[in-house]
């Protein structure tokens, strides 16, 4: 049986890595995917990682129907074994249902990763739907963790290392950015919820407000 997989996670947790070695083990079979991506940081029609793979895919684009795409591919003689499809969030909920679709009716399997929520930490319409429809939601094993130590769950969006809660969802960028203005670090929720970053709990850290003073004789006198 073919299966629509939402493997979620948030930045920085290995999503494309393991996008991309999910092709490499089937390519190595013999097998041919389509991937699709949506708004990767190494530009239109590529998938990338950060830990420096980078492959082609097609771009998807506002309105473009995917299993009416798939359904051309395969007729004009081309293969699909399986799909993949990374940034999974950036999709609109009807596309989501066009991958389902490919599921049941093309019986390809699809494996669709991308992070749930945003920087307000609610879901993306896309991410939404695929918790709705996928046959199976996969965790992602490497964890990427906040300052504080703790699992990283949620995502932060910063300028110049403050956490801002205002903006639009979708902005594209990368997480240890510090020449942009806008960037993302990722946090565990008690300190998405506290909105501290690793810059503002350094600066915290830092401030003569927190620092332990020495009592002074006007301390003990009153
Ligand atoms: N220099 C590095 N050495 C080892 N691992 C790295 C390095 N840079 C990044 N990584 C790994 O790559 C992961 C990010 O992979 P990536 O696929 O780009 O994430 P995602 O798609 O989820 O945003 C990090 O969590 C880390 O495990
Ligand atoms: C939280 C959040 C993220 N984004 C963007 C930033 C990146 O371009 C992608 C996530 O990519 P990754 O491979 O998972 O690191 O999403 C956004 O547009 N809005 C947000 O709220």
């Amino acid at each position: 049986m073919s299966e629509l997989v939402f493997f979620s996670g948030t930045m920085d947790c290995g999503k494309s890595t393991l996008a991309l070695q999910i092709g490499h083990n089937r390519a190595a079979r013999g097998l041919e995917g389509v991937i699709f991506t949506r708004d990767d940081r190494a530009g239109e029609g590529r998938l990338s990682s950060r830990l420096g793979l980078v492959t082609d895919a097609v771009e998807v684009e506002e309105g473009m129907d995917l299993y009416a795409y798939l359904v051309a591919h395969l007729s004009r003689g081309g293969r699909a074994d399986y799909v993949i499809v990374d940034e999974a969030q950036f999709l609109a909920p009807g596309q989501i249902d066009q991958l389902a679709r490919v599921v049941d009716d093309l019986d390809l399997d699809v494996f669709a990763f991308g992070i749930t929520t945003d920087f307000r930490t609610r879901l993306f319409p896309g991410s939404q739907r695929l918790i709705e429809l996928a046959d199976r939601i996969e965790a992602l094993q490497v964890e990427a963790l906040c300052w504080c130590g703790a699992r990283a769950t949620h995502n932060a969006r910063t300028v110049d290392g403050a956490m801002v809660v205002e903006g639009a969802q979708v902005v594209v960028g990368d997480v240890r950015q510090t020449t942009a203005e806008v960037g993302y670090e990722v946090l565990c929720r008690r300190h998405h919820l506290r909105r501290m970053t690793s810059a503002t709990a350094r600066a915290g850290a830092l401030s003569p407000d927190v620092l332990p003073v020495a009592p002074t004789p006007q301390d003990a006198t009153g």
